[in-house]
Formats: structure tokens, sequence, C-alpha cells
């Protein structure tokens, strides 16, 4: 692993104060030349795919690009998109390793997504697909343009907002999917473009 390309005195995780929930945020996981330098490789690097979803019966795109990489056998369905993963680049599986020293946590594939601007969000929802597990860990980097990341719990109006910012990394982990959503919220400000890497495990027993 190149030593350069990560700080290592700043790598602390702050626990967010959501009840009923695991969820760490280390601001400084990759220093933030390095982050724009990976953002430049990732968004030409990557095999981005504009998917679609069926919504009441028609086709909708969905607002962001993804990309789904991983072991051989993880695979994933996600609002009735089948992905078989394509293999480990080098980059991602760098910080795969990475996020596994730090969390002492396995992952076995990460989906890509990429924000082109402010009109590309992501809607409430759970991880909480079957392959994940009843109480999956899922560890999520930020590359690029800062985006609010939005919590809201599942039984009642509770909300928590975090700025997201370039280089950093939140692990939401134990009971987090189970009582709270998430999502990122479009804005109508002129916004560059952000690149998240969502690393999971994918349990075989499910597939
Ligand atoms: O872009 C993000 O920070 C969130 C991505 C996400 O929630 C997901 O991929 O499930
Ligand atoms: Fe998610």
């Amino acid at each position: 692993m190149q030593q350069d390309l990560f700080s290592s005195s700043t790598r602390t995780f702050e626990s967010l104060p959501l009840a009923d929930a695991d969820v760490r945020y280390m601001s400084h996981f990759i220093d933030s030349d390095a982050a724009a330098q990976l953002y430049q490789k990732l968004s030409t690097g990557l095999a981005w795919r504009q998917d679609s979803i069926k919504l009441f019966g028609r086709q909708v795109k969905i607002p962001r690009l993804q990309a789904w990489y991983g072991d051989a056998d993880a695979q994933y369905s996600y609002s009735g998109l089948h992905m078989t993963p394509m293999a480990w680049t080098d980059d991602l599986l760098r910080v795969k390793q990475d996020i596994e020293a730090l969390t002492q946590c396995q992952f076995n594939s990460v989906l890509a997504n990429w924000y082109r601007d402010g009109q590309d969000s992501m809607g409430w929802h759970s991880d909480n697909e079957p392959e994940l597990g009843p109480y999956p860990t899922i560890a999520s980097v930020t590359l690029g343009q800062v985006r609010d990341f939005d919590f809201k719990r599942k039984d009642n109006a509770q909300t928590y907002r975090i700025p997201l910012q370039s280089g950093s990394l939140l692990v939401m982990a134990g009971a987090t999917q189970r009582y709270w959503q998430h999502g990122i919220t479009k804005r109508t400000a002129p916004l560059m473009g952000r690149i998240n890497l969502t690393f999971r495990t994918i349990l075989a027993s499910a597939t």
C-alpha cells in the first residue's frame, strides 16, 4: 500500500448522536489532495452506468450514476436491479483494505455512486436488503463535493444532518438500518460532482 496517500494523525472516529444506532464519522480518512485525485481517477476509471428502476409501471432513470465492484460471488439486488459485481480495481481494493484495517470489519463489495451535480440525489431508504443481513456494517467514503447526508428515524420525526466532507468516512453499523433511513437531498445551487463509495458485505447464504 502507498503510505503517502492517507494522513494518519487525524484519523479518529467521532460517534454521531443517534439513538438506537451506531454511526461513526472520520472527517479526514483521506487527505484533501488525495481525495481530489482519487475523485478524478474514479470518475474516468470506473464503469459507470445510468440505471433505471420501475416506478409505478414506468422505467425511470435514477438520479445518479452507479457502478458495482466486488468479489465474484457478491451478487446484489436493489430496487429490482440485479447487480453482478465487476472485479476490484487497485484503487478500490486499496481503499477497502484501509477501511478494513481501521474498522476491523471485512467487506466483499462496493457500490459506487456518482452525483454529477446538485440535481443528483438519493431518496430516503435503509440499506436493509436481506443479503446484507440484519445488522449490516456499511462504510461510506465521500470524494469531491460536500453534500448533506440526512438521517430520519422511522418511528418518529427525528432527523439528523451531517455534511459529508471530501475524504471523509462514515460507518453505519448495529441497528442503524433498522431504526433510521438516510438520503441525500437535491440542491438547486450549482454544485460540483461527488463520488461516494459504500463498502458492504453481501452474505453468501442469502444469494
Ligand atoms: O451517497 C451517499 O453518501 C449515500 C449512499 C447510500 O446511501 C447508498 O449507496 O446506499
Ligand atoms: Fe444507503
